[in-house]
């Protein structure tokens, strides 16, 4: 395997609220080779956003927050970065897309504008080559007429095209990661598969390593190599993204598969949907936060926290009752 160029260890993202502390991400690690794409699900809340940000260095240590864990990209802690250094990280080695395009945009801004600032401010070139780039840029992520799009405001653009520009911005500086929270929330179904075929495509032409978080499975399925499933600011299951759907070994994993509907199902086939509601990230219960949804839990899972054990085919799974192979009679 290569070198990682992304490695998270034990990372913790605590909010100190006047309600008490809020453990958004609770010891979680992973790695990711250059190249390589992570599919991040999970149900909402489960600290995949703060995730995101606390890797990219948007979330850090201050007066309401306390990072612990470390964030290795490229060899370099991120968190003891200072501002300015950490500033310098942002586009070259890091970009990030986020779920609304609306607020990543300056609306009085013209597209080429935000294409041309970003280049200048990062590759000190001139404005006649800046806007030569950004033209070739709105081209790579699939945008007719580039040029005459680079004159316009985003408002004159539908909601897919606006999103085209904002990769295309995060991809100005040419970044060996992208961060994509969500990044198809706000669009509508047809464009949805545009966008997340388009980010595939450009992290398997680029070499460039991608974190696609996203609480819906079918937007990671085919187009992650791994897959990392949180509940409850923890990882769950992680693993080989074809091999961990086909097959989940952690109940979670396994009850959100089995609430997507599918179209190939026979008619009236009833969903299976998760009763209850996650735990409250201020009082989680103690034990294996999943327990008290869990139809395989035992007096053991509400006392005792599982640690993820290394189950066979490269796969991890935090889990006293994992449901694996033997079990399932494969
Ligand atoms: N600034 C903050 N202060 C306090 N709590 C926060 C803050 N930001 C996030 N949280 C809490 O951290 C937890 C994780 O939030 P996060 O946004 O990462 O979830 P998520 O999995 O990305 O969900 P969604 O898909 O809804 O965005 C939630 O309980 C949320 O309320």
């Amino acid at each position: 395997m290569s070198t990682p160029l992304l490695e998270v260890t034990d990372l913790r993202t605590v909010f100190h609220t006047p309600r008490g502390d809020v453990h958004a991400v609770d010891g979680v690690s992973f790695s990711l080779a250059p190249g390589e794409s992570l599919g991040l699900v999970g149900e909402s809340g489960s600290g995949k956003s703060v995730l995101g940000r606390t890797v990219m260095g948007l979330i850090g240590s201050g007066a309401t927050t306390t990072v612990s864990g470390s964030v290795l990209l490229g060899g370099r802690s991120v968190h003891d970065l200072r501002p300015a250094e950490r500033r310098r990280l942002w586009g070259p080695e890091v970009a990030m897309v986020f779920q609304d395009p609306m607020t990543s945009l300056n609306p009085v801004k013209r597209v080429g504008t935000h294409l041309t600032e970003t280049l200048r401010r990062h590759l000190r070139c001139s404005r006649a080559d800046a806007v030569e780039r950004g033209i070739d840029l709105l081209r790579q992520v699939g945008i007719p007429e580039p040029a005459r799009r680079m004159r316009q405001y985003p408002h004159e653009l539908s909601g897919g095209m606006r999103q085209r520009v904002v990769i295309a911005t995060a991809l100005a500086c040419d970044p060996r990661l992208l961060i994509a929270d969500e990044p198809t929330t706000a669009l509508d179904v047809t464009v949805q598969k545009q966008i997340l075929d388009l980010l595939a495509s450009l992290v398997a032409e680029r070499t460039m390593a991608m974190v696609l978080v996203s609480h819906d499975l079918g937007a990671v399925a085919g187009r992650t190599d791994r897959v990392q499933v949180m509940y409850a600011g923890r990882t769950v299951e992680s693993g080989p993204t074809r091999p961990v759907f086909a097959a989940p070994d952690h109940p979670y994993t396994d009850a959100l598969l089995a609430s997507i509907p599918r179209l190939g199902n026979p008619p009236h086939t009833l969903l299976r949907t998760i009763e209850g509601n996650p735990p409250d990230m201020g009082r989680p219960p103690e034990g294996c936060r999943f327990a008290p949804r869990c139809g395989f839990a035992s007096a053991r899972c509400a006392e005792e926290q599982p640690v993820a054990a290394v189950v066979p085919g490269g796969r991890e799974v935090a889990c006293h009752h994992p449901i694996l192979e033997v079990s399932r009679g494969r």
